[in-house]
């Protein structure tokens, strides 16, 4: 409680507000970085960093945020892959970091640089560079479920993933459809749960998210989309915003303009917010997703329900492709992610950014520094 309060007043003094966690515009990159700073090394959370498919530019990635700093300023972190892609991303980046292999979490310190552990087999020899592969995706199904087994024992108290892949993870028999669902499988959660997609002050939550468009309309139900209102409430007002302003999409052109393109609006997404508003959400909408971002981002609501996938993830990614994140929702572990995947087209090249996925680090700091 003393830590949350430390925590919370350095957040309060930095934004003006009595320990309000995340608004204004908590999404960008120094406000996310000062939110975490501050401190002591025995404080910070233990943070798993999985390094990714290693067909894509996790391992870059991860190895270049180790090399600037960014790991151990805000977390003490174990990175957590196939210990020779590792040291071969940082002689291929020619990065320089002190690290450690250990066996295992009981015996994990931070004295000799960051640690390391060796999961999920990615022999760099083995691996095709910007191809779908099942070794790589079995390597990120493994990194997942050690990584969870971890927190469930109260080893760790957050993870940061580079950029896993669904179609690697299928070829390699995922349970699931996505990571998100997979984690949420392996905590056993219960509750709401979903992607959280965030960039600078603007939240989203998805009511439908890795299906077919065709299939898109048939799964919207009144249930679904409740849940995904909720899922943005609850989470906002975990993250310090008292009333949350949630702008809901409607998922025709015009929002249906009264059932003349679409009867979504009308059968399921209006009830929903009526439901929603019942339990004391501020809800509003169905609006037309072609404007509704421009008023979040303009400040008239903290958070967006979209429909499906890409009407968020287009709005998100045009307005700062290199600074989104992504957060498990509704999960009892912080876990985040970038909002770029592996990026096959530039893996190894040496030329991806690493904004997002630091972004993401700095928030899974937060969250998990929160929960200590
Ligand atoms: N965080 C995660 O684990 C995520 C994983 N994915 C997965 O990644 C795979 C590929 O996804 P796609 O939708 O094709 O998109 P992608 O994000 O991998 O790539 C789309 C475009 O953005 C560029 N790009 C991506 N990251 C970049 C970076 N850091 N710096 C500069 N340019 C970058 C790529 O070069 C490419 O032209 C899929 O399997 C998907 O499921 C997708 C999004 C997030
Ligand atoms: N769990 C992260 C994830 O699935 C990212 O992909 P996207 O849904 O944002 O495309």
């Amino acid at each position: 409680m003393i830590k949350k309060l430390r925590l919370g007043i350095h957040l309060g003094i930095h934004l003006g507000i009595p320990y309000v966690v995340l608004p204004g515009n908590a999404g960008r990159t120094e406000d996310l970085r000062k939110a975490v700073g501050g401190l002591e090394k025995n404080e910070k959370p233990v943070v798993a960093v999985l390094i990714g498919d290693g067909s894509g530019v996790g391992p870059e990635l991860t190895a270049k945020l180790a090399a600037k700093g960014i790991l151990n300023e805000h977390a003490r972190p174990v990175v957590m892959g196939d210990v020779h892609l590792w040291k071969y991303a940082l002689e291929t980046f020619d990065l320089n970091v002190n690290w450690k292999l250990f066996d295992s979490m009981d015996t994990v310190d931070w004295e000799h640089g960051i640690p390391v552990i060796h999961v999920g087999d990615q022999d760099p020899g083995m691996i095709e560079k910007g191809k779908v592969n099942q070794i790589c995706g079995k390597a990120c199904l493994d990194m997942i479920c050690y990584a969870v087994s971890l927190f469930k024992n109260g080893k760790i108290q957050g993870v940061c993933y580079a950029p896993l892949n669904k179609g690697a993870m299928k070829l390699a028999d995922s349970p699931a459809a996505s990571e998100t669902e997979l984690f949420s499988m392996l905590l056993g959660q219960e509750g709401e749960c979903g992607e959280i997609n965030m960039l600078d002050q603007v939240w989203t939550t998805r009511v439908t998210s890795h299906i077919p468009v065709s299939a898109i309309s048939s799964q919207l139900t009144v249930d679904g989309i409740v849940q995904a209102i909720c899922l943005a409430d609850k989470t906002l007002k975990k993250a310090g915003y008292r009333h949350p302003k949630i702008g809901v999409c409607a998922l025709n052109p015009h929002a249906g303009e009264g059932g003349l393109c679409g009867d979504e609006e009308g059968r399921v997404i209006s009830p929903a917010i009526r439901e929603a508003s019942g339990r004391g959400i501020d809800a509003q909408g169905p609006f037309a997703s072609d404007t509704l971002f421009k008023q979040a981002f303009d400040g008239t609501y903290n958070a967006v329900v979209t429909m499906y996938h890409d009407q968020g993830q287009i709005a998100l990614k045009l307005k700062g492709f290199e600074r989104g994140i992504t957060i498990v929702g509704g999960l009892n572990m912080p876990a985040t992610t970038c909002a770029h995947g592996t990026a096959h087209d530039i893996a190894w090249k040496g030329i991806a950014s690493t904004q997002s996925l630091e972004n993401a680090f700095c928030m899974v700091c937060r969250m998990a520094g929160e929960s200590i």
